[in-house]
């Protein structure tokens, strides 16, 4: 899979026409880590986090330098629930998101614009190649892959970072990402917090 990643890698870079990458393509798995395949693990991430970063890395000083582009990232909900499906799938989400959230402050005032899409269960044949049929899942969960990307385009024309289709509630997002970022400053200092220290 390396060449064939080089390969689309070079093709963005050659092409200054190119003024969106979609980091769509991409694996999960539903069974936990301990039942599952190591090779198999290993070529989720290099699908799910290595082709991503490459080809993300490949457009972006395009996209800078003409001053225009989108850069939008497929990631999923398991990126903040990883205990939902497999640990791996999770954690190659919870990538995607990471490095989006950084991604998006690195351009910010570049004219570069960073989406990142977080669907819950969508019908498609992800499913099947993951190993639990869609039929399995309770109905009232899974959208259908029309109105998963319907909603995704209109959060992008509204300049969204990220778009969380299923969330009814958006507060309930907010709410998340302001928690994190009031924690943020609080994260490094010059001595542990008192319930570290001895005595
Ligand atoms: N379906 C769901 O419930 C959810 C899916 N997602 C994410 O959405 C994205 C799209 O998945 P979805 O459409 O649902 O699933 P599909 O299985 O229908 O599509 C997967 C896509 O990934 C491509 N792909 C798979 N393996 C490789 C590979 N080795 N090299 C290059 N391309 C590859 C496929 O290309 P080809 O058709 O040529 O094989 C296809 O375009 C994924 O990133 C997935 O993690 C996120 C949340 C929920
Ligand atoms: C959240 C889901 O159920 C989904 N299959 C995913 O890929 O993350």
């Amino acid at each position: 899979m390396a060449d064939d990643v080089n390969r689309v890698a070079s093709l963005i870079t050659d092409n200054a026409e190119i003024t969106m990458l979609i980091n769509n393509a991409g694996v999960g798995a539903t069974a936990p880590l301990l039942q599952s395949d190591a090779n198999a693990m290993s070529a989720m991430i290099a699908l799910n986090v290595e082709a991503l970063v490459r080809l993300t890395h490949a457009a972006v000083p395009g996209f800078v330098a003409r001053g225009r582009g989108t850069i939008i990232n497929i990631a999923s909900i398991v990126a903040i629930t990883p205990e939902r499906l497999n640990g791996v799938y999770g954690g190659s989400k919870a990538f995607v998101l990471a490095f989006s959230q950084s991604l998006r402050q690195e351009l910010e005032g570049s004219n570069v614009h960073v989406q990142v899409v977080l669907p819950g269960a969508t019908a498609t044949d992800f499913w099947d190649a993951a190993g639990l049929p869609v039929a399995y899942l309770p109905e009232e969960i899974v959208m259908p892959a029309g109105a998963l990307v319907d909603a995704a385009l209109l959060g992008l024309s509204r300049k969204e970072f990220v778009t969380i289709p299923s969330l009814h509630d958006v507060t309930q997002w907010d709410v998340y990402e302001a928690a994190r970022q009031a924690m943020a400053g609080n994260l490094s200092t010059n001595k542990p917090a008192a319930r570290y220290l001895a005595g």
